[in-house]
């Protein structure tokens, strides 16, 4: 248990950082495409160093007054296939870049939406949000900001370094000495970088988080006259996320006034000991000439180099982040194997002694307490009591959302733990209480569960729960958008939606958490008719908040505090729960009084 306490607990704002090692896999993902830019990178390096030895030679053959021939022709042509061989394998690489992307989104999204739903209880939508969109887009900047070049860049540099020492080893060794005191000072800065870019990125999660929070809520937040508050709150997040962008500003800064005087400092001493050479006659202006291209070649690799390390620094945080949830086991990893077969005459749903606590609980506090109940196949059961007795738990339970702390929750005989959890489900409607209606079309909606349903087959179960008419308020029909979160449809419209969905999975178990809202008599009698054709030769258990759910249910459960207080009909329990009877007088909205 504690263990997996840890697991949920959230980082620290330095935020996760991965290594090396592990980024290499996320870089490869087409190798063939990787190898063509990495051919290209080396051709790219053989005609950077032809550059430098042909122009030494026509500037040798102009002292010497020796005829050009072809010469400068051939140095032309040599710049241009040079320059094309360069665009073509920055092609190359941005679109390795968009691969690497696309791999590790995809990789991302199918081990977020297979995480336990416990560790969606402890994470924020909007930070999962941006690890997909924002953290992803820093790895390709490794592969468009200079790995691979550096390839090619490496090839230039040990080939300049060659050809300067052929020329000069004295001015060689000069040159070495103030670039090396550069780089060393680069290595130290590097890792503060990757620090600071985790860093920086865990606050545009911060800041994704908060944006979502406003938005999902943005009815409640005008009507609360909470909207400049919460403008504020997310300006002060973008203000965290600006100032930890100023830190890695500040910090890859550094690397830009260190590298330059270096530079400065190498031509400056090439110049100043490469002229005095040359004025005793040590070497020829040719040669120093030709060094101080090859210096040049040797400074742009090195560069490149600097910008390669950077931007894996950055994408070693961003990897951090990306591995976090990638590492963490999905929730059918523990699952086992077993396809859940019902067994003929036990309950379909039964609950054993089941005793539960929320595992993302900052405080876990038992929920569900010694519950026992059975439900025989085919039958309807009502769950009734107060908010926060653990109804909407039981479900979870269910679903196996959850496991039971202590306890056996059984569905066809079987111990929910013991199969696999596609097949356990695969049993099971579930109706939430806030149905919610996914962004798209009625017929995305509808065929969530049952993909390959005919639309006539969507059509009829549109009308069996009483929403024939939603396929003619549009001409668009079935293609009828229902909004990011169902706007066009009333809560009441959006449950029996869920209803039809429920409907045409056609499982054998139905799960309706019944809407709390106040519903007009019509649309009430609507969701009666509904749940009524839903639970037709269906094993049912409903959440109910209405007395017209659980008169003619064949049992009802009253949980009260996690505790089953009572099981019986509506008549048994009138007499035998006070609970009961007060809820059925009070809190069970009934269109009309109990008399
Ligand atoms: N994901 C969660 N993480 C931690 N605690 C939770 C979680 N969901 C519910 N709880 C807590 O568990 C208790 C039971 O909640 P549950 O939703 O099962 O009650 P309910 O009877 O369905 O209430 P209502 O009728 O208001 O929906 C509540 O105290 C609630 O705060």
């Amino acid at each position: 248990m504690s263990e997996r306490r840890g697991m949920l607990r959230r980082r620290g704002d330095d935020g996760p950082r991965a290594s090396v090692g592990e980024l290499l896999p996320y870089l490869f993902p087409k190798k063939g495409l990787l190898a063509g830019a990495i051919a290209l990178s080396v051709l790219g390096a053989g005609f950077a160093l032809a550059q430098p030895l042909m122009a030494q030679e026509l500037i040798a053959r102009v002292e010497q007054s020796r005829a050009l021939e072809w010469l400068p022709w051939l140095l032309l042509a040599v710049v241009v296939i040079g320059a094309i061989v360069d665009g073509f394998q920055h092609f190359l690489l941005q679109v390795l870049g968009e691969h690497v992307v696309l791999r590790t989104r995809r990789t991302l999204v199918a081990s977020m939406l297979r995480l336990p739903i416990a560790e969606f209880d402890a994470r924020r939508v909007g930070d999962l949000v941006s690890r997909v969109g924002s953290d992803t887009t820093l790895l390709r900047a490794v592969l468009t900001q200079g790995l691979v070049e550096s390839i090619g860049g490496v090839l230039t540099l040990v080939g300049a370094v060659i050809a300067m020492l052929i020329i000069d080893p004295l001015l060689l060794g000069l040159t070495v000495l103030v670039l090396a005191v550069a780089i060393g000072a680069m290595l130290v800065v590097m890792p503060l970088l990757t620090r600071a870019s985790g860093a920086a990125q865990e606050q545009v999660g911060h800041l994704t988080s908060a944006l979502e929070r406003a938005i999902s809520a943005v009815r409640t937040v005008r009507a609360a006259g909470a909207t400049a508050r919460e403008v504020d709150a997310i300006g002060d997040r973008a203000g965290d996320a600006f100032r930890a962008g100023v830190r890695v500003a500040r910090i890859s800064a550094l690397v830009v006034p260190i590298f330059g005087i270096a530079v400065q400092l190498a031509f400056l001493v090439v110049l100043g000991v490469g002229g005095l050479r040359v004025a005793t006659g040590e070497i020829a202006i040719s040669q120093l000439v030709g060094f101080l291209l090859f210096l040049f070649l040797m400074i742009m690799p090195l560069g490149q180099l600097a910008g390669a390390i950077s931007a894996v620094s950055v994408a070693l945080g961003a990897l951090g982040r990306i591995q976090e949830i990638v590492r963490l086991p999905s929730e059918s990893d523990a699952d086992a194997r077993v396809a859940l077969e019902p067994r003929p005459g036990a309950p379909m749903v039964a609950f054993e002694g089941v005793t539960f606590a929320y595992p993302s609980a900052d405080e876990p506090r038992t929920v569900l307490e010694d519950v026992s109940f059975e439900v025989p196949a085919g039958s309807r059961t009502a769950l009734v009591g107060p908010s926060g007795a653990g109804k909407s738990t039981t479900f979870a339970l269910v679903e196996r959302f959850y496991d039971a702390t202590a306890g056996r929750v059984i569905v066809g005989g079987s111990d929910v733990r013991d199969v696999d959890r596609e097949s356990l489900r695969s049993l099971i409607g579930y109706v939430e209480q806030d149905a919610p209606a996914l962004a798209g079309s009625l017929r995305e909606n509808l065929r969530l569960g049952a993909p390959d349903a005919t639309d006539e087959r969507l059509l009829e179960a549109l009308d069996a729960v009483n929403l024939g008419d939603l396929v003619g308020r549009s001409p668009r029909g079935l293609d009828t958008e229902v909004g990011e979160a169902g706007v066009l449809l009333s809560g009441g419209e959006r449950q029996r939606l869920a209803i039809a969905r429920a409907l045409l999975a056609a499982t054998p178990v139905l799960l309706l958490d019944e809407s709390t809202a106040n519903l007009d008599a019509r649309n009430e009698a609507s969701l009666k008719a509904a749940l009524d054709v839903a639970s037709e030769g269906r094993t049912t258990l409903v959440i109910a908040h209405r007395l017209a759910t659980v008169v003619d249910a064949d049992q009802i459960v009253v949980l009260d505090g996690g505790r089953v207080l009572a099981r019986g009909t509506h008549e048994e329990l009138l007499d035998a729960s006070p609970l009961y009877r007060e809820l059925a007088a009070h809190q069970l909205l009934a269109p009309a009084a109990l008399d």
